[in-house]
């Protein structure tokens, strides 16, 4: 790695200027700084003529190349998908100096933040309600030909009982060509970043991993694998594992939605 980029990395808005509380964006004023991530930075907004709370999401100056693409990919992606659970778009600005996209702002807190910063913490059964929830959006978000492809517990959010999918700057539509490196990258990574159905259901193993991991007393010093480790029935642990490919693969969310329903430990028949 060149020097640089090693000094570069911890820095993600070494370069950019940030818009304080106040600024005018059209017809946006800033109300926060959300964070910043691969391609944009994001802020909390009021739309000045609705009122409404808007996310702007704006391309990173830096990542002016790189992130081009993940921009558009967000941007054609959720002006395909209408759901209540999708946040929608609502425009696109570009102000001669940076280009934005303007969507809903989703209420709540993302599991990331249930589980690390409030040490919530999810039985089976709570981990399948919510296992449920998330697919009955991604069996739409599928039958609309898009795969997600980061469904991590950062981008989804629960408010009340409802849940939020957020971050589509990695998603494809299913047609799309895989990228051009595609097969230099590690096993891991190709797993999660296939365009198929099936990262979806591989990032949402982690995903009720991470629940089940949150109620999970280490009594040994050995670590063991999760199969053994977690105390849950093997109708729940036959699911996880076919979510992971380990034990054939789950061929949509459907498939995955009835096998959850004719688990009895879970609240099924
Ligand atoms: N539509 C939205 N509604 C509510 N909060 C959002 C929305 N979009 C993004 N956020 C929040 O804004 C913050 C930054 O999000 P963003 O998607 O830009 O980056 P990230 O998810 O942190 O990183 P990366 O894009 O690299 O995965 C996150 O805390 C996220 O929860």
């Amino acid at each position: 790695m060149e020097v640089w980029k090693k000094f570069w990395k911890p820095f993600p808005l070494w370069g950019e200027r940030l818009h304080k509380p106040g600024s005018v964006i059209e017809r946006y004023v800033v109300q926060k700084f959300l964070g910043v991530g691969s391609y944009g930075i994001t802020y909390l907004a009021e739309d000045l003529s609705t009122h409404q709370k808007v996310v702007l999401k704006q391309l990173r100056k830096r990542r002016k190349t790189t992130g081009e693409r993940p921009f558009q990919k967000e941007r054609e992606i959720l002006q395909k998908l209408s759901h209540p659970a999708v946040p929608a778009l609502y425009a696109e600005i570009n102000d001669g100096s940076h280009q934005y996209l303007v969507m809903e702002y989703k209420e709540g807190l993302t599991f990331e933040q249930l589980i690390f910063q409030f040490g919530k913490k999810y039985s089976e059964k709570d981990a399948f309600h919510y296992l449920t929830k998330i697919l009955e959006v991604v069996q739409y978000i599928h039958d609309q030909n898009v795969v997600h492809r980061d469904l991590r517990i950062p981008n989804i959010l629960l408010y009340n009982d409802s849940i939020s999918i957020i971050d589509f700057g990695l998603s494809r539509l299913i047609t799309d060509e895989e990228e051009e490196s595609f097969h230099k990258w590690e096993p891991e990574k190709q797993r999660m970043r296939k365009i198929s159905f099936q990262t979806d259901f591989y990032a949402l193993g982690h995903f009720v991993l991470f629940l089940l991991y949150s109620s999970f007393d280490q009594k040994g010093k050995k670590e063991k694998s999760w199969e053994e480790e977690l105390d849950i029935s093997v109708e729940s642990k036959n699911i996880i594992k076919k979510l992971f490919g380990m034990d054939g693969s789950y061929r949509s969310a459907e498939e995955i939605l009835e096998d959850i329903q004719k688990n009895s430990e879970i609240g099924g028949e």
